[in-house]
């Protein structure tokens, strides 16, 4: 597959010139996932919608984030779980490792090759919506303007609102010399059929990390510089550490508390990166995993006071912009910073969906969580697997996060290991699990696990955190045997019961 710079980011389909109207009930400036999910309920209910996409229909997620990132991710974790399995690790040669050009081409078809076309568009259409390719921009209330790659303007007209989904976009660090040497960014890494022989990743957030795990499993020789003390710095530090451990096992070479000071790109194509305090590496390449800003740049915003410089856009629950009297405005899934997920993103789009039809019909509507019209689980209860190997997957509130709350909680641990996991894996290598209880109200408000396969471990616990539970009522719902998910009763019995 050619990598990220030969894709055509701008197909010359859906022109403006081909829509039957200007004017539409809602449109939407993005093509991500909550504009799907919420078009395709605004359709239902005979409301009419127009999404504005300036690249590819679908956004991030199915091109250059969670789709090719997890389709890299999977082929070394299956590769060793099947040498945990007798009858089945005799007939793979494990010396030979990965066959890494069968993984680019298993992520290609996840991606359809980029090809919108093939699955995206046929998909996004699906929702009822009308399609139209072009640079979206507020300029007055309920109008933004279209503009194409080649340069024509046309200007739609919103009967009831403007959805600004614009996404986030990486944030490239102000080192000397990192911008000028062209590093990777995820883009970049998700989309490549190359490895390079030595990849310095820089940053140890859910990007940087996922994305050790998956070169790592494809020969590469791996350094992660992060600039706190711990990896993964967002989870409780113990996930953290397991997970450097295990990065370290694997010949990884993991620098902590420290960054890149200076970056040159010599003229065979490696890099020189300096570090601070440490020994300059000369690598392959960069990746740069240092985070994302939202895109507020460029569309409009600043004429209603609101900020353009990457900071995310505030919503109230409603997922409305709280100066906007009318309720016209709204800005949902990365770009109003709440949960930065794809998850987080469709969760918006049903609240979106539910906001926007009781707006049109009752004039003295009031948002409620009760009836889905309040955006609350990306406020205490959103989850994330983190697709590293093992995973962690965590939800709610950490230790850390529960203490700069001022919540008084308690913390249970146990071992992420059952004989359900054995039976799956010989020699399954313990992991570690961790609920977080408020110590007044005894109900469950935060879990992490780490682990072989706890990705699917997590839901139960959100849950949990959703509805409230107490350790009592939990010591009732009984995990099936032989199951992963008799990690409950380990911390179950940590806790007492
Ligand atoms: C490498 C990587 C892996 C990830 N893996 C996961 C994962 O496993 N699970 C998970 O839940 N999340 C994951 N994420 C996060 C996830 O991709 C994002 O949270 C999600 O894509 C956000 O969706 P969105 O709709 O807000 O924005 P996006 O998906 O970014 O979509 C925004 C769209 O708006 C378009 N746009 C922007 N400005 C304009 C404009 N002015 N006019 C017209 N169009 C415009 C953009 O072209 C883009 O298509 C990952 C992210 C990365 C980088
Ligand atoms: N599985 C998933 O759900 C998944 C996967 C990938 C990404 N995402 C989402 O994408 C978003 C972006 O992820 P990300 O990993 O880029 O951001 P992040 O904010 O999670 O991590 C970035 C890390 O880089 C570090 N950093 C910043 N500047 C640095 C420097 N100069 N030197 C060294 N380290 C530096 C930061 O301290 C931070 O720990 C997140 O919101 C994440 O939730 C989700």
């Amino acid at each position: 597959m050619p990598p990220y710079n030969t894709i055509n980011l701008h197909p010359d389909s859906h022109h403006p010139s081909s829509l039957p109207t200007d004017t539409f009930d809602v449109i939407y400036i993005g093509s991500g996932w909550s504009t799907h999910v919420s078009a395709t309920r605004l359709t239902k209910a005979g409301m009419t919608s127009v999404i504005i996409e300036a690249e590819l229909f679908g956004g991030e997620c199915p091109f250059w984030a969670c789709v090719p990132s997890k389709a890299l991710l999977r082929p070394g974790e299956a590769f060793d779980e099947v040498q945990g399995v007798g009858g089945a690790k005799e007939r793979v040669d494990s010396a030979k490792g990965l066959d890494v050009d069968a993984v680019m081409q298993r992520r290609d078809t996840w991606t359809s090759n980029w090809d919108e076309e093939k699955m995206m568009v046929p998909y996004i259409a699906s929702s009822g919506a009308h399609l139209v390719r072009g640079y979206g921009k507020l300029i007055g209330v309920k109008k933004v303007k279209v503009t194409t790659s080649t340069g024509e303007s046309f200007i739609l007209t919103a009967g009831q609102a403007v959805v600004v989904c614009t996404g986030s976009e990486p944030l490239i660090p102000k080192i000397p010399g990192l911008t000028e040497a062209k590093p990777w960014t995820p883009r970049e890494a998700v989309s490549t059929s190359d490895v390079p022989k030595h990849l310095l990743v820089l940053g140890a957030g859910v990007v940087g990390c996922e994305m050790v795990s998956a070169f790592a499993s494809f020969g590469a020789k791996v350094t992660l510089v992060s600039s706190t003390a711990e990896i993964l710095p967002r989870v409780d530090p113990e996930a953290g550490a397991i997970i450097r451990k295990r990065f370290e096992k694997q010949g990884v070479n993991v620098h902590l508390s420290t960054t890149v000071t200076r970056v040159q790109r010599e003229e065979d194509g490696s890099l020189i990166a300096e570090l601070a305090g440490k020994p300059e590496v000369k690598v392959s390449e960069i990746l740069v995993a240092a985070g994302r800003k939202s895109r507020t740049n460029g569309i409009g915003l600043e004429q209603f006071g609101l900020a353009i410089d990457g900071s995310p856009i505030n919503v109230d629950d409603s997922l409305c912009v709280p100066s906007d009297s009318s309720s016209w405005l709204y800005a949902v899934g990365d770009v109003n910073g709440r949960s930065p997920t794809t998850h987080g993103a469709k969760y918006h789009g049903r609240i979106l969906a539910k906001v926007l039809l009781a707006r049109k019909n009752g004039a003295n509507f009031e948002p409620k969580e009760a009836d889905g019209t309040a955006a609350a689980a990306d406020r205490y209860a959103i989850p994330q697997v983190i697709f590293t190997h093992p995973n962690v997957a965590s939800v709610g509130l950490t230790r850390q996060k529960a203490a700069a709350a001022g919540r008084k909680v308690k913390e249970i641990t146990a071992l992420a290991k059952t004989e359900g996991a054995e039976l799956r894996m010989d020699g399954y290598e313990d992991g570690w699990a961790q609920w977080i209880v408020d110590a007044e109200s005894g109900k469950l408000v935060g879990a992490t696990f780490v682990g072989d396969n706890v990705a699917e471990l997590l839901h139960a616990s959100t849950v949990a955190v959703v509805g409230g539970m107490t350790l009592e009522q939990l010591a009732h719902a009984i995990p099936s045997f032989p199951t992963m998910s008799e990690v409950y009763l380990n911390l179950l019995e940590a806790a007492g019961f």
